[in-house]
């Protein structure tokens, strides 16, 4: 099927076609913060035409409330299962915010829809969002705190994680509180040297009624895999009974971080589901991370696309290392490039690491912050 390209329409808003490429929520996301930000009026249309349940699920919708609330804006259409929405941003405020999914829908993915704005707000702000901690096809709120924070700290992004609660599929009721500083300008980043790994550290968690024996064996299968590909590896396992006020409901997942010489960090994760044996949670996340190591990259798979729309708002070039390119990479590269006049560029490594390591360059609008002098 052949797809319309985004466009600037002839009236106000800028046209955006919610089926292109990856055609899930991510696009909504990165759209709505640009356009908040930017303070552009925007339609996105064909929402989430790429998935079988398409338009808005009750947390894409949540997204785009707290990004409308955060900039004074006004949404029109918002609604589950909508397909089409407008927003029409005023101006950024910064304070506290409070999301909550009510469902187990992700916390991150509200996270990821609001932090770009808070960072160019006046004050200070604190967010609280309940939800789903640990979901499917999201980042897990360890990823964000452990790999997303350390990493985007580089580009000047200054964010606090608390995680006062873990809620999973299918309640949800987790709850994180995340502090962000606004910042006057985001920097460039250059991550073209992976060097070496240091350490290999593996988070394994059991909360609920799951007896910590599970923990121990996603850990003790995670180890082995990855120690079969990198036997010198220091491997430094964590295991973690989540006492019960700490979680609502039952789940368990792992999460396999990566340190490298280079202080760049890659990742893996698993999440437990029932009926999927430990020993499959723990492998799954140490081959996603064995993955992220094979290709030779500076960023996994995840950070890749999360990385996009920061190096879009910064001042100056950026140049990423990184394996295969991703759907939702070319996802949020397209839209960054409708939405403003960032040069971003895809060119393959001329000292390969591996036959598909790539450099995303980018050539940020250096995105000024109004309110800090
Ligand atoms: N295991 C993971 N670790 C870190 N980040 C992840 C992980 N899985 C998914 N992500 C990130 O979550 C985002 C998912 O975007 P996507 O559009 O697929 O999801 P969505 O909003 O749930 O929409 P949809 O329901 O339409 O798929 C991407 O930015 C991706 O990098």
């Amino acid at each position: 099927m052949k797809m319309a390209q985004s466009t600037v329409s002839e009236g106000e808003a800028i046209i955006i076609n919610g089926a292109l490429l990856e055609g899930g929520g991510q696009i909504l996301r990165n759209s709505a913060a640009l356009s908040c930000l930017l303070k552009k009026p925007i339609t996105i249309n064909n929402i989430r035409a790429g998935r079988s349940n398409p338009g808005l699920r009750p947390q894409h919708l949540k997204g785009l409330e707290l990004i409308s609330e955060i900039c004074h804006g006004k949404i029109v259409g918002a609604r589950v299962q909508s397909t089409e929405i407008s927003l029409y941003p005023q101006n950024i405020k910064g304070g506290n915010y409070i999301a909550d999914t009510k469902t187990a829908g992700s916390i991150c993915l509200l996270l990821q829809a609001a932090l770009p704005c808070l960072l160019y707000s006046d004050v200070e702000c604190c967010l609280t969002l309940r939800g789903g901690t640990n979901a499917d096809m999201a980042p897990p709120v360890d990823y964000f705190y452990l790999v997303f924070g350390p990493m985007t700290a580089r580009l000047g992004v200054n964010i606090e994680c608390e995680l006062r609660k873990r809620g999973f599929y299918p309640k949800g009721g987790g709850e994180v509180r995340v502090k962000v500083q606004p910042v006057k300008l985001l920097k460039s980043v250059k991550l073209l040297e992976r060097g070496e790994i240091k350490e290999i550290k593996i988070y394994s968690y059991v909360a609920g009624v799951l007896p910590v024996k599970v923990a121990h064996i996603m850990s003790e299968s995670a180890e082995k895999l990855i120690k079969k590909f990198h036997p010198n590896a220091s491997i430094v396992p964590e295991i973690i009974k989540v006492p019960d006020r700490e979680a609502v409901g039952t789940g368990c997942g792992i999460m396999v971080v990566c340190e490298m010489t280079t202080g760049c960090l890659l990742a893996g994760s698993g999440l437990g589901k029932k009926g999927v044996p430990a020993e499959t949670v723990g492998e799954t996340a140490a081959q996603m991370l064995l993955d992220n190591l094979q290709h030779g990259g500076c960023v996994d798979e995840y950070l890749q696309d999360q990385l996009i729309l920061f190096m879009a708002l910064a001042e100056g070039k950026s140049e990423v290392l990184c394996g295969p390119i991703s759907l939702h990479t070319e996802t949020a590269i397209h839209v960054a490039k409708t939405l403003t006049q960032v040069r971003l560029n895809l060119t393959q490594s001329r000292d390969k690491v591996s036959d598909n390591t790539n450099i995303i360059e980018c050539e940020g609008i250096g995105l000024q912050n109004h309110f800090i002098s």
